[in-house]
């Protein structure tokens, strides 16, 4: 197979590799699913001798997808045939649906049902147009198709962590429905997973926004004398994540470590080499993770990257998603044990920067700062009353862990922002400073 796909790649939303020059995108496994249906492992080198990535394509050939996604599933030509990204086209994407309804084994690749999960059949099929790390295809608002594009041998804990919760019957996740895996080195390889799509869904960053700009045009209203108010919202999903973070300690078990204070200090170094400025708060920043170091830690599996964006809210409930951890850390790491304050204090930092957001290119005066403030308040006190009413403890009675929870979150935001959005930047920042001076009062 020769496609350019060291020139397509870098037009991809999911490639991760855009800061780097690309030595040669080679496929390094090719499995035929059809005649015009290739499943391609593609091993990706770098100029600057770096690690290598692998990604994940399904290449159909001469399928023309429709004409909106024509230039992004374009891959190229390979003799007289040209190659697109299968999973633009209907008919291929039901075609890998099938192949997991029907269990069927290809080569390496394992295509596995759930037991007695219904998987739709022949129905419209359309690839989701969020700007996302993965591609999905929905299966016509009755289930989702997710493939992971940067792939690494061993299991994700997405399609983990979805089976463990889908098999118990927590109701906070969307049904696991089937996954694909495959095998790489040896090792499992997670390569997608398939739920039930939760149709009329709001995603919680957009009500929280939608929230936080109605207190804003009533800018002298309290956070509770407004119409959007969130609170009731933010209760029922500190309930929601309480109820997950049960569900995994019972089927995953939990056991007791250290506060994890030299992972904390290690991230803290690596994210100034990025951001320069840190270095000016390092010293504080350390002693507030000292202050937690005493603290031994009941740990279990836990979402890893929660934030009012990975929670559903449906009709009936909350739903969390995309359990697959930090991008960007190694798969050993993101299925590593840890406190399920790392989950509260990401989803605390989401608050904050669901209120500061809107105001973004504002001169950040007084009155909109305090309410913005009241805001936040009023929305982590909800949602950490939410998590007690269902876990039997509250998150804020272990403050100094909890505090060094939120501040390797800004922290991990501050290297991340500064790589992604540099315009964000001041929002961890911002709370960085707010974080130094409270746990010192
Ligand atoms: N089960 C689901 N039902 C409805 N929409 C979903 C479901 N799962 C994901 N989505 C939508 O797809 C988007 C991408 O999902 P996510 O798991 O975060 O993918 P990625 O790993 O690509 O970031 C979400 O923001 C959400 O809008
Ligand atoms: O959704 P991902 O798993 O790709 O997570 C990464 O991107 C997130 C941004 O979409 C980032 O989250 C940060 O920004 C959010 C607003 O866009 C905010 O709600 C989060 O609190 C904040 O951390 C996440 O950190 C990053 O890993």
């Amino acid at each position: 197979m020769k496609l350019p796909f060291a020139q397509w790649l870098p037009h991809q939303r999911w490639y991760a590799g855009r800061h780097r020059t690309i030595a040669a995108a080679e496929p390094v496994a090719v499995t035929p699913l059809r005649d015009d249906l290739d499943h391609v492992i593609l091993d990706v080198s770098f100029t600057d001798g770096g690690s290598n990535q692998m990604y994940q394509v399904i290449v159909g050939w001469n399928h023309t997808p429709v004409d909106e996604f024509e230039a992004v599933a374009t891959i190229g030509a390979d003799g007289g045939r040209t190659a697109f990204d299968a999973l633009f086209d209907e008919e291929a994407a039901q075609f890998l649906l099938k192949l997991v309804a029907d269990g069927a084994r290809v080569g390496d690749l394992r295509f596995v049902p759930e037991p007695d999960a219904l998987l739709p059949a022949d129905i419209p099929a359309r690839v989701a147009d969020a700007e996302q790390s993965n591609t999905s295809v929905i299966f016509s608002r009755s289930a989702i198709f997710k493939l992971y594009r940067r792939v690494r041998p061993g299991i994700n804990p997405d399609l983990e962590l979805n089976r463990v919760l889908g098999r118990a019957g927590n109701p906070h996740v969307a049904k696991l429905l089937g996954a694909i895996e495959g095998i790489q080195d040896g090792q499992t390889m997670s390569l997608g997973m398939v739920t039930s799509f939760a149709d009329n869904a709001a995603d919680g960053w957009e009500m929280a926004m939608a929230s936080a700009r109605d207190l804003f045009a009533e800018g002298d209203l309290h956070p509770d004398e407004v119409g959007g108010d969130f609170a009731s919202e933010s209760h029922r999903l500190g309930e929601a994540v309480a109820s997950v973070h049960q569900t995994l300690a019972q089927e995953l078990g939990m056991t007791a470590q250290p506060a994890p204070t030299q992972a904390m200090t290690q991230r803290l170094t690596a994210a100034t080499e990025v951001v320069p400025e840190l270095a000016e708060v390092a010293g504080a920043v350390r002693d507030r993770y000292e202050a937690a170091a005493a603290t031994a830690v009941s740990v279990q599996r836990v979402h890893g990257d929660l934030h009012l964006g990975q929670a559903l809210r449906t009709p009936e409930n909350w739903l969390l998603i995309d359990f697959e951890g930090e991008p960007g850390q190694p798969m050993p790491a993101r299925r590593r044990p840890d406190s399920v304050l790392r989950d509260v204090a990401s989803v605390l930092r989401s608050y904050e920067y669901a209120a500061y957001q809107p105001l973004a290119g504002e001169q950040l005066d007084e009155q909109l700062t305090s309410r913005a403030r009241e805001w936040i308040d009023r929305n982590e006190d909800a949602f950490c009353a939410g998590y007690a009413d269902a876990a039997g403890f509250d998150p804020r009675d272990q403050m100094p862990l909890l505090a060094a929870y939120e501040l390797d979150k800004a922290v991990y935001e501050a290297a991340y922002e500064a790589q992604h959005r540099p315009s964000w930047s001041w929002i961890p920042r911002h709370s960085i400073e707010r974080l130094l001076t409270m746990s010192r009062g």
